[in-house]
C-alpha cells in the first residue's frame, strides 16, 4: 500500500480536511503558527478566536503529549489572519512522518503563505543559557539520514517538486526581521541564531550523542520542526522557526543533571510572554504575498 493512502495524507484527504474547516470558519489564514512544548499560550495572542479540537477535525492526528493541548485555533492578530496549532505531533508518538507533517499541507490548502514554528530544545552550544531564544537558520535532519524523510513515497506534484531545495529552507528576510524586532523589544541579550538538530526521541540524548551533535555543528537539539519545515517548503510556504532553549544538555560525565520534560515545560512558562511578544510583533510586520510590511 502506498504510504499516502495508508496514512490519510493524500492531496484529496488534505483537501477534504481543508474544505471542512473552511466551511466551519470565515477566517482565511495567511499565517500558520505551530506551538512547541509548553508554548501553547502563543494562540492566546489571537483575537476573535474560533477553535477546533483535533479530535473533531476529519483526518487529523491527536495530541498525546503533555504541554500540547490539541486545538486548532483560527483568529486574527491586528489585521493578520492566522491559524495556530496548539499542539504538534512527533515521531515518537508513533505516527508516520507523513502524518505528523500533514498539518503543513493543510495550512497550504487553507491559503497560508508564511509558517512560524516554535519548539522547545536542549542547548548544545556551550554559550547558550536556559531561556535563550534561538532563531533557526538551518537544521540537521538525523532521521532523514536514515531515510525517514516526510517526502519519501510517491510525489504529488500538486504539492511540490520531487526534489525540493533545502538550502533556503529558513527565510533569511524573516530571520533579519526577527533580529530587528528582538532588538526593538530589548531581547538581544537572549536572542541567538543557530542550527537545530532533530532526533526521533522520546529518550533524551546520551552524553556521547550530545558531544557528537555539537561537533557536527548543531546548536540545539529537539524532536520536531525539521520535518514540518521540509513539507512546508516543499509546498512553497515561507518558513520562520524559533527554538526556546529550555534546558542545557548534559555533556559532562561529572554532571548530576538529568534532562526532563517538567523543566522543559517550566522554562516555556517563564519565557512565554517574550516568545508571544516576539512572534506577534513579527506577524504584524508580515504583509500579504510574503512581503514584509
Ligand atoms: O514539540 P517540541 O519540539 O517543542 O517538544 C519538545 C521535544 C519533546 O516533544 C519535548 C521534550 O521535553 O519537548
Ligand atoms: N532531544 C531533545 N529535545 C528536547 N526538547 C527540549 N529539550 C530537549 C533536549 O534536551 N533534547
Amino acid at each position: 500500500m502506498l504510504p499516502e493512502s495508508s496514512t490519510g495524507c493524500s492531496f484529496e484527504d488534505c483537501q477534504d480536511t481543508a474544505d471542512w474547516l473552511l466551511s466551519q470558519t470565515a477566517v482565511r489564514p495567511l499565517v500558520g503558527i505551530v506551538c512547541g512544548s509548553g508554548l501553547g499560550g502563543l494562540a492566546d495572542v489571537l483575537k476573535d478566536q474560533e477553535a477546533f479540537n483535533y479530535k473533531d477535525i476529519p483526518n487529523f492526528p491527536q495530541s498525546t503529549v503533555h504541554g500540547h493541548a490539541g486545538r486548532l485555533v483560527f483568529g486574527t492578530f491586528k489585521d493578520r489572519t492566522c491559524v495556530c496549532m496548539q499542539g504538534r505531533f512527533h515521531l515518537y508518538e508513533g505516527y508516520p512522518v507523513q502524518k505528523i507533517t500533514m498539518p503543513m499541507r493543510l495550512f497550504k490548502l487553507l491559503g497560508v503563505e508564511t509558517v512560524i514554528l516554535t519548539n522547545a530544545a536542549g542547548g548544545l552550544n556551550q554559550d547558550y543559557e536556559v531561556g535563550d531564544i534561538m532563531i533557526i537558520k538551518d537544521h540537521l535532519n538525523i532521521p532523514g539520514f536514515a531515510g525517514n524523510n516526510p517526502l519519501v513515497g510517491p510525489n504529488d506534484e500538486r504539492f511540490g517538486v520531487r526534489f525540493p531545495c533545502m538550502s533556503d529552507a529558513y527565510d533569511r528576510e524573516l530571520q533579519q526581521l526577527a533580529l530587528d524586532v528582538g532588538s526593538e523589544l530589548g531581547y538581544s541579550d537572549f536572542l541567538r541564531e543557530g542550527v537545530y538538530c532533530v532526533l526521533g526521541g522520546p529518550s533524551f540524548e546520551t552524553i556521547a550523542e550530545c558531544r557528537m551533535l555539537n561537533k557536527l555543528g548543531a546548536d540545539a537539539v529537539g524532536m520536531s520542526t525539521a520535518h514540518e519545515v521540509i513539507v512546508a517548503r516543499h509546498c512553497g510556504m515561507r518558513v520562520f522557526a524559533l527554538s526556546l532553549i529550555t534546558n542545557k544538555v548534559v555533556s559532562d560525565y561529572n554532571s548530576e543533571k538529568k534532562a526532563n520534560h517538567e523543566e522543559v515545560l517550566q522554562t516555556g512558562k517563564q519565557r512565554a510572554e517574550q516568545m508571544e511578544r516576539l512572534v506577534s510583533t513579527i506577524i504584524t510586520r508580515i504583509g500579504h504575498n510574503n512581503n514584509l510590511a
